[in-house]
């Protein structure tokens, strides 16, 4: 059964148009039942896909061109400068430059030894992480002005661009579930949110289609919400919530962001809203006639190694302040759907992730 899944076996998301949400009018009443239809088509993406387009979205077209040419300026830049902001240890502390541990490797030059270096790496892919500038827990790590003036200004100022796309996206779903239309950005008014930049450099094909390394491995978001703006280059790839581990491309829609619901949300909606599981593999191969498996041995006519392009792409996680009590939300449980999940702070829900994996 892929009620998910239309005829050429692309996942189904949506497109939602969120213009009234984004642009005031003076008629009230027109806005307000016009927000509650996008709120609608929203939360039916959200309960069936976990996944939505959004268009009209607000943030401006060169706004998020701006951030994915800051994002390539800096990958683009040498590794030992990229590593005067390194990722801290550990998992804790998600600020600052992961990579892919090789100089060679983000400068995509390709010899034995690069290859396997690339089948070792979980995922082949490099990351710069950013937060809230009030975030005592997790303070951000800047490369040196010098080094790239301007960087940290804007990534800054998009971050709150990002802010309030998500808050307004909160409203939305409050709207929709009969609360208090502020309920749940109250819960989130701190904004311990986290902006990633994220590379996945050229590499060759045959190590992503071998199926042995991916772009970036199955797993789903943990906050609340996710926005995730990507280029033209493909790969992102959805779950079937109703078929395990039957995958389907979410092809990129020019001038959208897609938003997909986090593990924390779907936990604080008692399992209404969905949480899917998404992956980065090789984008469909844009050859005429089609060696996508490799059949060619993963070379083209010419005999050179055939290659796959390198994929920006720009996630946003927010999540619920740590003490927001997270239990099942009103309208979301009752005597024919009882709470599925005991209550805790999302505090301890992340505690809980943690310990988890460690
Ligand atoms: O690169 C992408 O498009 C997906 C990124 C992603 O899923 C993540 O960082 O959680
Ligand atoms: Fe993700």
């Amino acid at each position: 059964m892929l009620p998910n899944t239309t005829h050429d076996g692309t996942a189904a998301v949506p497109i939602v148009d969120f213009t009234a949400f984004t642009t005031d009018t003076y008629h009230k009443d027109a806005q307000l039942s016009a927000q509650c239809a996008a709120s609608a088509s929203i939360l039916a993406a959200f309960q069936s896909v976990g996944f939505v387009y959004l268009s009209n979205h607000g943030i401006a077209r060169a706004r998020v061109e701006e951030c994915f040419s800051w994002s390539k300026k800096f990958f683009d830049l040498p590794y030992e400068k990229k590593m005067l902001a390194p990722h801290p240890p550990g998992g804790s502390h998600h600020r600052g430059y992961s990579g892919l541990g090789k100089e060679k490797v983000s400068q995509n030059v390709f010899d034995k030894d690069a290859i396997s270096l690339l089948r070792k790496a979980p995922d082949v892919k490099e990351s710069f992480e950013s937060g809230n500038v009030n975030d005592e827990a997790q303070p951000n790590i800047w490369p040196p002005d010098e080094v790239l003036p301007g960087f940290r200004e804007f990534m800054q100022s998009f971050f709150n661009d990002c802010a309030i796309l998500v808050s307004k996206l909160l409203t939305s779903i409050a709207l929709t579930l009969n609360l208090d239309p502020a309920y749940l950005s109250r819960a989130q008014s701190q904004q311990l949110y986290q902006l990633r930049l994220l590379h996945y450099p050229r590499l060759p094909t045959s190590v992503l289609r071998s199926g042995e390394k991916g772009r970036i491995g199955a797993h789903s978001d943990f906050g609340t919400l996710t926005l995730l703006f990507q280029d033209d280059v493909g790969g992102l790839e959805v779950e079937d919530p109703n078929e395990p581990e039957k995958f389907t491309a979410v092809t990129p829609v020019k001038d959208t962001v897609l938003v997909n619901v986090g593990d924390l949300l779907m936990r604080w909606s008692n399992d209404l809203l969905r949480s899917t599981v998404h992956r980065v593999v090789a984008p469909p191969s844009d050859r005429p006639n089609g060696d996508a498996r490799g059949e060619n041995g993963g070379e083209d006519e010419s005999g050179e190694e055939e290659m796959t392009k390198a994929r920006y792409s720009i996630p946003f996680f927010a999540t619920a302040d740590p003490d927001t009590v997270i239990e099942a939300l009103p309208g979301t449980w009752g005597e024919e759907r009882p709470k599925r999940y005991e209550s805790m702070t999302a505090w301890e829900y992340v505690q809980m992730r943690m310990a988890a994996l460690y």
